[in-house]
């Protein structure tokens, strides 16, 4: 008699393949309208008479209940405890809602002209009330996803499969940098493109329903045997996340890299022009050319990640590779448009590199059911410095770094040491990792697929 060896839903390459592209596409929708702002900023001072101040309250928004009100670090122990489908589910309707009143402020319906709300121009109150909502959103809909690729990729290609989720959310910034501006100007209307988003996230949604199916389907095909290994996650967990050496080192690392990034890309298109002479109408040109670069390389050092191991190495190479990248630039030497191209698609390599070993290297330091709040911590230690790190630049360049005269406005010397100096503490914690790694043993080294 043949037995009958009863396999998983995730043992499908058919199925765990489908079920990654449906989330993608879900956090490609998030990171849409996440950045669909950015373009506009010339248009919101045009047409709404918003000001550089106006802006940077609105843009901020993003974190302020994520941080101040730990929304996600609640919504990481809400996923731990009620799962994938219900924490996703409800993510996706924050993301709507949040939408829908950012809409409702930036559109033609907005009826509150004159007012003032703690401060701000009523419609820049609204408006960063609803990206706020967004925020919350989008980023418990970030950490449920991470937790949905483990699921469905653990002991397979997971750093694959996290480079390519990376990489299609990061089409959703080069949509929202590329489409914005000429939706805007076809439509006569600044608030078009947000409402574009908004139907882009009900089409998120959708596909995060479908998702829910698949999930499903998938828990259905556990065996008992898989069933009793998962163990519930208990609020006293986050104690043991908290005190395990390993963690702080990954959420250290995030933070610190991630800082030297996002916050120096709000700012590499004025560095374009005040370093490097280039033409403002142009200058977006090179620092678009670093999202491009990692739609590709992310996903293939995850692959060879899986493949050959060495995640700790390559969040090394990574590191060092920021810190000489950053050092280039405030530099006084070869102030031409083609060495700032150049260095700017190594950058685009480190930030990929980095990413592709960290995320998935998480899985490997703490507990499946603890995952959920684990990334949450991390991404609420991460929004610190993406909430930071651009007002501390803002105001250094304003207090240090003002130029007199017809030439370029600043001398970005001092911002790019800051931003190096990010790079030299990351490099520190990477290689404090690897140490961490050799001694407790975490495999950070070894290959994903067993
Ligand atoms: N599975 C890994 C998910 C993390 C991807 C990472 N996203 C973040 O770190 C978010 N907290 C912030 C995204 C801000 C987008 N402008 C990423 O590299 O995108």
């Amino acid at each position: 008699m043949t037995e009958k060896i009863q396999k998983k839903l995730s043992d499908s390459k058919g199925a765990r393949w489908a079920a990654l592209a449906v989330v993608a596409f879900t956090m490609l929708c998030g990171y849409f309208l996440t950045d669909v702002m950015s373009p506009l900023k010339p248009m919101l001072e045009s047409e709404l008479l918003w000001s550089s101040t106006d802006y940077g309250i609105f843009t901020s928004a993003y974190g302020w209940f994520n941080v101040f009100l730990l929304m996600l670090i609640f919504g990481g122990m809400i996923l731990d405890k009620m799962g994938v489908r219900f924490t996703g589910f409800n993510a996706c309707l924050l993301m709507l809602v949040g939408c829908g009143i950012k809409y409702y402020a930036i559109s033609d319906y907005f009826a509150m002209d004159g007012l003032i709300i703690l401060g701000m121009k009523a419609q820049v109150a609204i408006a960063a009330f609803g990206y706020a909502i967004f925020g919350v959103g989008v980023e418990i809909a970030g950490i449920t996803v991470s937790k949905i690729i483990v699921k469905w990729f653990k002991g397979k290609e997971l750093a694959l499969a996290m480079g390519l989720e990376m990489a299609t959310a990061r089409i959703g910034t080069m949509l929202a940098m590329s489409v914005s501006v000429p939706f805007a100007k076809y439509f006569n209307s600044v608030s078009a493109p947000i409402l574009l988003c908004f139907i882009m996230l009900c089409i998120g949604l959708i596909a995060f329903i479908v998702y829910i199916f698949m999930d499903r389907k998938l828990d259905a095909s556990l065996t008992d045997a898989d069933k009793d290994a998962e163990e519930p996650f208990r609020v006293k967990d986050i104690f043991l996340i908290i005190t395990n050496k390993g963690f702080w080192l990954i959420a250290l690392l995030c933070v610190l890299f991630y800082s030297a990034v996002f916050p120096f890309l709000k700012y590499a298109t004025d560095l374009m022009v005040n370093k490097y002479a280039v033409d403002p109408e142009l200058a977006g040109i090179i620092p678009s050319l670093l999202p491009l670069g990692t739609l590709f390389l992310t996903p293939f050092f995850g692959n060879l990640y899986d493949r050959k191991g060495k995640g700790a190495t390559i969040m090394i190479i990574g590191a060092c590779m920021l810190i000489g990248v950053h050092l280039l630039f405030a530099l006084p030497l070869l102030n031409q448009w083609w060495f700032a191209t150049i260095i700017m698609i190594i950058l685009g390599v480190a930030f990929s590199l980095v990413p592709s070993a960290m995320w998935p290297s998480v899985p490997k330091i703490i507990p499946e059911n603890q995952l959920g709040t684990a990334y949450a911590l991390i991404f609420w230690v991460q929004n610190w410095g993406l909430m930071g790190v651009p007002a501390l630049i803002g105001w250094v360049l304003d207090r240090y770094c003002k130029l007199e005269g017809d030439g370029p406005a600043y001398d970005y010397t001092l911002p790019m040491i800051i931003f190096t100096g990010f790079g030299v503490l990351a490099l520190v914690v990477a290689l404090m990792l690897k140490a961490e790694d050799k001694k407790k043993g975490y495999g950070l080294e070894k290959p994903n697929i067993k």
